[in-house]
């Protein structure tokens, strides 16, 4: 990134971030890279990110109104179009995973699914018919959709929050530097880094990137405290609100890493009930430890690869969210600049 943007020269660090966790998603469920010019992912771009900028919030209404379908159709046909086209490469690059397929080896989540399914089968269990390389491929498809858009829409906040806040980038540099240093970060650093698992807590707290989760529907009418749901309504859960109200969360509005640090600065692991940036129930992210995972590991290897550079933000609204960001809450575009320190 330094080496193509030079020093001291503001640029737009959206796309990076986009593909470096696109890649990190890929190649973990289908074991494939991309370098940054790959037209298959220019068009995974447009379906994760570009579309909800090109119409804005009324992306959400797509699957509400007729109307607003028309208005925006050329948008509409070009999404259907490409998710059309991802699920038939998804499924292809699933049913290539058989010619070197060994199950002796797992080299990605493809390879577990075609375990999973030959497990299945092989022990008579009655989920097994379901389990057809369609479904797999189609579950797959579910997790590469489910996790690209939103962990790097995280890391996007990441980044403008430790630049925003110097004392917090300061402190996170510390932690680094005396727990980790120079080495390969592992996930047991994570048990060790107090500090920047409270920073990623509080992140995905602070800007809950589905601030209104995915739609649900009740199946049978159902009573939830004092409200009656009749069969088929459509519930969302408003994680946005619940993450940051007043009578949870001290200071709800500021943004306190603190908050997730035991007296003795040691990260707290239990949580209220209020924090749910993945969701609650049955139906609540899949994803939630590999998004963490993810999310430590580059953060760190971030700090540790810029340790002798200042990164300055510019950012006209701040940390205010970007009010053209479709559904997710999605951080503003800003630009960062890296200067050496003298
Ligand atoms: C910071 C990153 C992430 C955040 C904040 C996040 C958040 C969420 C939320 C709020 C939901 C809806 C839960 C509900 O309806 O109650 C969800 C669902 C889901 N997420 Fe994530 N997610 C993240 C990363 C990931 C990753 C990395 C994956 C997979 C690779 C993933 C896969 C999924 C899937 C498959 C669902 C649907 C689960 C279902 O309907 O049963 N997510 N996520």
């Amino acid at each position: 990134m330094i080496d193509r943007e030079g020093l001291d020269k503001p640029f737009i660090v959206k796309d990076y971030i986009f593909y470096m966790f696109f890649n990190i998603i890929s190649a973990s469920i289908l074991g494939k890279s991309y370098t940054m010019d790959d037209p298959e992912l220019k068009r995974f771009k447009y379906v994760l990110m570009d579309v909800g900028h090109e119409v804005g919030a009324r992306f959400m209404l797509w699957d509400f109104s007729s109307f607003i379908r028309l208005l925006d159709r050329r948008s509409v046909q070009k999404q259907q179009q490409i998710l059309t086209e991802m699920s038939l490469m998804i499924r292809n690059k699933f049913k290539d995973h058989y010619a070197d397929y060994s199950d002796a080896i797992e080299r990605d989540i493809c390879d577990a699914l075609i375990t999973a399914k030959n497990e299945a089968l092989r022990e008579g269990k009655e989920w097994a018919p379901y389990l057809t390389d369609d479904n797999l491929a189609m579950s797959a498809m579910s997790l590469f959709l489910g996790g690209i858009s939103t962990s790097q829409n995280t890391f996007q906040w990441i980044v403008l929050l430790m630049c925003y806040y110097p004392e917090v980038q300061r402190k996170l540099r510390q932690e680094i530097e005396t727990q980790i240093g120079d080495r390969m970060p592992t996930h047991e650093d994570r048990n060790r880094c107090h500090y920047v698992m409270a920073f990623i807590a509080e992140t995905l707290r602070f800007r809950n990137i589905i601030p209104i989760g995915v739609p649900h529907r009740a199946l049978v009418d159902i009573q939830i405290g004092k409200y009656a749901i009749p069969e088929n309504t459509s519930v969302a859960v408003y994680h946005g609100i619940i993450c940051r109200n007043d009578k949870d969360w001290h200071k709800a509005n500021e943004f306190i890493p603190e908050r997730f640090l035991d007296s003795e600065g040691r990260y707290i692991t239990v949580r209220s009930k209020a924090y749910i940036p993945f969701g609650v129930g049955r139906r609540m992210c899949l994803g939630e430890k590999l998004a963490i995972a993810d999310l430590f590991l580059v953060l760190v290897t971030f700090l540790q690869s810029t340790r002798h550079y200042n990164i300055v933000v510019e950012s006209g609204t701040g940390i205010d969210a970007d009010p053209n960001g479709s559904q997710h809450m999605t951080a503003p575009i800003y630009k960062v600049a890296f200067s050496t320190i003298i």
